[in-house]
């Protein structure tokens, strides 16, 4: 089945004096892959559980194709979770686990045979399905809770850190699986996680959230070229930041015009920059003299510390680049690297 559309209009939730999710307006593409982002207790969550039906939003509505999910139960709204732990059923096998959901609607014995049998192989479980859920390593667990919620073809997947429990390589194993699943059905999925390199690397779509409210909906890059907002800078580790002022659509940082074009109103701003998008050396661009203060291997590259009249700035260059710190440098701000954001 392909994706459907989902909506959250004034979205809210209290947990007694706690704003766990505060006004959300967003819209989740039909079939996108949208990672729901942020740090602990940033009400990733808590807005997941909303769209599966498991809590009631105290103010607003969500809707999936147009129709509102609020009081619809669960097993009804046409989402699939799957949690951190795979919470698989203990005293059922394997293949008993995955066709659950489909014995609960009455799905024909034949039919529901064929739609397990095929999600086990899809699954790499061809072979698993007498054994009980308790023999499974930890990928095979989540794998069974997947093939459980994509055997019941939703029109919207919910995934809650699903690798978190992982080690990294089957982390990666798991992200390619669940990538290629998304390729292949287009069900619209939405992963919530708190690791941005992460949510860059598995997702169309990234919604950022920040204590409870939306700080950010766009495609990854947009993160990292054009941060919507300094905290959203910080979450994805800007490198730079140089405070100044923004006069007439112009950002300047200790009197010096950057020639970084801005559509923000005057007052006080910063321009974010991240290390790799300052360039070493004069290319064109607004050239930044400076001392170079401080040289860090950085494994991939080297990362260069330089006291400049806008103040202490990071560059990355090649490992290998011939550096001496406590000499004369030159950066460039090359066009359009930066973003101007309020303060
Ligand atoms: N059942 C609950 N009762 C009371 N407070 C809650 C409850 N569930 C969540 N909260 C609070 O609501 C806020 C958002 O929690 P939520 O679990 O949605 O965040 P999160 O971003 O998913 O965090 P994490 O990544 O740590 O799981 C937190 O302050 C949390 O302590």
């Amino acid at each position: 089945m392909s994706g459907a559309e989902v909506a959250l209009t004034g979205v809210g939730k209290h947990f007694g004096d706690t704003a766990a999710v505060v006004d959300l307006d967003v819209v989740v593409p039909a079939g996108s892959f949208t990672a729901l982002l942020g740090p602990s207790g940033c009400g990733k969550s808590t807005t997941l559980a909303m769209l599966a039906g498991l809590l009631r939003p105290d103010t607003g509505d969500i809707t999936i194709e147009g129709r509102s999910v609020v009081d619809v139960p669960a097993d009804r709204s046409g989402t699939g979770l799957v949690f951190q732990k795979p919470l698989l059923f203990p005293h059922l096998t394997v293949e008993q686990n995955v066709a659950f959901g489909l014995r609960m609607r009455r799905t024909g014995r034949a039919e529901t045979r064929r739609r397990v049998d095929s999600m086990l192989e899809r699954m790499w479980l061809g072979g698993l399905g007498d054994r009980r859920v308790g023999e499974l390593s930890g990928g095979q667990e989540q794998r069974v809770a997947l093939a459980r919620a994509l055997v019941l073809q939703p029109a919207v997947l919910l995934l809650d850190e699903p690798f978190s429990q992982l080690d990294a390589a089957l982390r990666v194993e798991m992200r390619t699986l669940v990538k290629d699943l998304h390729t292949e059905s287009g069900t619209t999925t939405v992963f919530v996680t708190h690791d941005q390199a992460e949510a860059v690397e598995i997702a169309d779509t990234i919604l950022l959230m920040l204590d409870g409210r939306a700080a950010g909906h766009g495609p990854p890059e947009m993160f990292y070229t054009a941060p919507p907002s300094l905290a959203a800078a910080r979450f994805f580790g800007a490198g730079n930041e140089i405070p100044g002022a923004v006069r007439a659509g112009r950002f300047t940082a200790q009197g010096l015009d950057l020639h970084q074009e801005t559509g923000l109103p005057d007052g006080p701003a910063v321009l974010v920059v991240r290390q790799e998008a300052l360039r070493w050396g004069a290319v064109p661009g607004e050239p930044i003299p400076g001392t170079l203060e401080s040289v860090r291997f950085a494994g991939t590259h080297l990362v260069l510390q330089i006291r400049s009249a806008i103040g202490l700035l990071a560059v990355q260059v090649p490992v290998g680049t011939a550096v001496e710190p406590g000499t004369g440098v030159v950066l460039t701000l090359p066009p359009g690297a930066g973003t101007v954001v309020a303060a």
